[in-house]
């Protein structure tokens, strides 16, 4: 029978199977892809990723990146985190380099033994967002009851972050969607909701694009942090704290953004290839 093996890891219970197609492909439909991240019908995880050989010079392998509903996203930063420390762990290197539809994101281990990546620069044009039309990015001026005038950011992905008194009343399971679907985002959109809690210190919660509500998004992370430093409410380098646990953010000068947290392997294991279909 063919069985496929993966890797259980999480980055602050942003959870994630880890697949390894560097020495044989991995196809996967959109429907095993569905299963395999079902938490009723498969292992169960936010992400699928999957491991492949790098496309360009420079990079130590390729992560496709899968969400639940089977669509692939260009970004995933908890996920980036977690393979940059397996392939750390490989080779014994404190320095790597993932590539993604994103690009080439470099990571390494920071001295507090936790992983840091540079997610690239943050793209705030709203052809890069991308938006239907032209607007400034600041202010996308669209919104649902409490969540109103999101700032747009591009960190590979889309992201839509809106600015809130306590992150932690809002009915994100009943707005996320709506607002992830928003005609304004014609590939739709991670949405976050945002609070400024002390002097550079932030609460974040994360309706994710094709998965839904996590316990931590890394790129949503980095989007909140550059939006809050974008409305001038915090300086360039925050803490925030997700349902999962904390990400420490900055916003470089250069544009780059660099993230910084904890990853965790929790299991190895099989799966019959036959009952993902
Ligand atoms: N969990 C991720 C983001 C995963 C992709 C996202 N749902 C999308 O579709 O853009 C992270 O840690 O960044």
């Amino acid at each position: 029978m063919d069985q496929l093996s993966f890797i259980k890891m999480h980055g602050l219970g942003n959870d994630f199977v880890v697949l390894d197609g560097r020495s044989a492909p991995i196809p996967l439909s959109i429907a095993e892809a569905r299963t395999l991240a079902d938490r009723h019908f498969g292992i169960g995880c936010d992400q699928l990723i999957v491991m492949e050989p790098p496309t360009s010079e420079g990079a130590d392998l390729f992560m496709r990146i899968r969400n639940p509903d089977g669509g692939e996203a260009e970004a995933c930063g908890n996920a980036t985190r977690c393979i940059a420390s397996l392939v750390m762990n490989e080779t014994g290197r404190d320095q790597v380099v993932i590539q993604t539809l994103a690009g080439h994101l470099p990571a390494e281990t920071a001295t507090t033994g936790e992983v840091t990546v540079d997610m690239g620069p943050a793209n705030l044009g709203w052809q890069e967002i991308p938006l239907a039309e032209e607007r400034d990015t600041l202010h996308l001026g669209i919104g649902a009851g409490p969540l109103q005038d999101p700032v747009g950011v591009n960190m590979g992905n889309p992201h839509a972050v809106f600015f809130v008194e306590d992150a932690d009343t809002i009915d994100l399971a009943t707005l996320g969607p709506r607002l992830e679907h928003d005609p304004l985002l014609p590939q739709r959109a991670n949405i976050s909701v945002l609070s400024v809690t002390g002097p550079d210190r932030l609460r974040q919660r994360v309706w994710e694009r094709g998965a839904g509500i996590t316990l931590a998004c890394g790129s949503g992370a980095c989007a909140g942090a550059v939006a809050a430093a974008r409305r001038g409410l915090t300086g360039r380098r925050v803490e925030t704290t997700m349902d999962g646990g904390v990400l420490t953010l900055e916003w470089r000068e250069d544009g780059h953004v660099l993230m910084t947290g904890p990853v965790a392997t929790s299991f190895r294991g099989k799966v019959e290839r036959a009952s993902l279909s």
